[in-house]
């Protein structure tokens, strides 16, 4: 097993899944999403989570982040077990702790830039930490667009408003799901390199499915699933490297 991915007694471990499974329906029509899956996800590293359709990349993603009830198994979330709590202690937990980046931004075209990324805490009646918020602004590179709307932006640029959001309430651990799926090559790369300033220079965790190669190849780890099982785990690789082992887990 790699030693990015797979925990270890000295690393600090963000999010840890054990012997998780997680089926859909019952009976001769269910499905094995997931089965048996132990993985750990390292602090302050990105890994991309990758595999052909119908593997169980989301299944996992939703899994891990505490969006979906696992059937066995559990989930760490810096030691706190997310996979048995109410639906109240899971809202809080997902409030609190977890980031989401969706491939549609999802930001409400009625409201600025800035009211989007704060509108949780105006709903939960707190405060931001402005100097964070500065910091993730700036870091992003959208501090200058902030009183803009969502059609005057760029996707790229809503894209960037959408992991402010995310990063605000500096949440443990932030999840994307294909976040660059509706972005052309440039704004692409740029999301990339912005995700990795996230995690270089902010120190959060990243957790992100992807189909592509080159989306990928920006991660300091990756998961291969196949037919909901972990096949391969690996460090960086260069795109080619990581297409080439995909093609191999197809032809196997
Ligand atoms: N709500 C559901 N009910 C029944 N089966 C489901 C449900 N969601 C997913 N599945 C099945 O579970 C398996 C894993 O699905 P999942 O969406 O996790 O895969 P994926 O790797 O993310 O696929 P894709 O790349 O196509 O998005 C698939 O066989 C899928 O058909």
């Amino acid at each position: 097993m790699n030693p990015n991915v797979m925990a270890e007694q000295t690393v600090s471990v963000a999010v840890q899944l054990d012997a998780v499974s997680k089926v859909y329906g019952s009976g001769s029509g269910s499905v094995i999403a997931l089965d048996n899956v132990t993985l750990s996800f390292r602090r302050g590293t990105f890994t991309a989570v990758m595999g052909p359709s119908g593997s169980g990349k989301s299944t996992l993603l939703q899994c891990a982040a505490g969006l979906l009830r696992p059937s066995s198994g559990q989930v760490l979330l810096d030691d706190k077990e997310i996979s048995r709590l109410s639906e109240k202690e899971s809202a809080d937990v997902r409030r609190e702790r977890i980031g989401f980046v969706f491939q549609s931004f999802n930001l409400l075209p009625a409201l600025t830039a800035i009211e989007n990324i704060t509108l949780p805490f105006r709903l939960a009646k707190r405060t931001p930490d402005q100097e964070w918020l500065n910091s993730l602004l700036s870091v992003a590179g959208i501090a200058e667009h902030v009183g803009r709307h969502p059609h005057e932006l760029s996707g790229g640029q809503q894209q960037r408003v959408a992991i402010c959001r995310a990063l605000a309430p500096r949440p443990q651990v932030v999840f994307a799901d294909e976040p660059t799926g509706n972005l052309d090559t440039r704004s692409s790369r740029e999301i990339l390199e912005l995700v990795r300033a996230i995690v270089d220079r902010l120190d959060q965790t990243v957790i992100m499915v992807t189909h592509d190669p080159g989306v990928a190849a920006y991660a300091d780890a990756i998961v291969f699933l196949a037919d909901g099982h972990v096949v391969d785990t690996a460090g960086q690789l260069a795109a080619t490297d990581v297409a080439e082992r995909l093609t191999r887990l197809a032809d196997d």
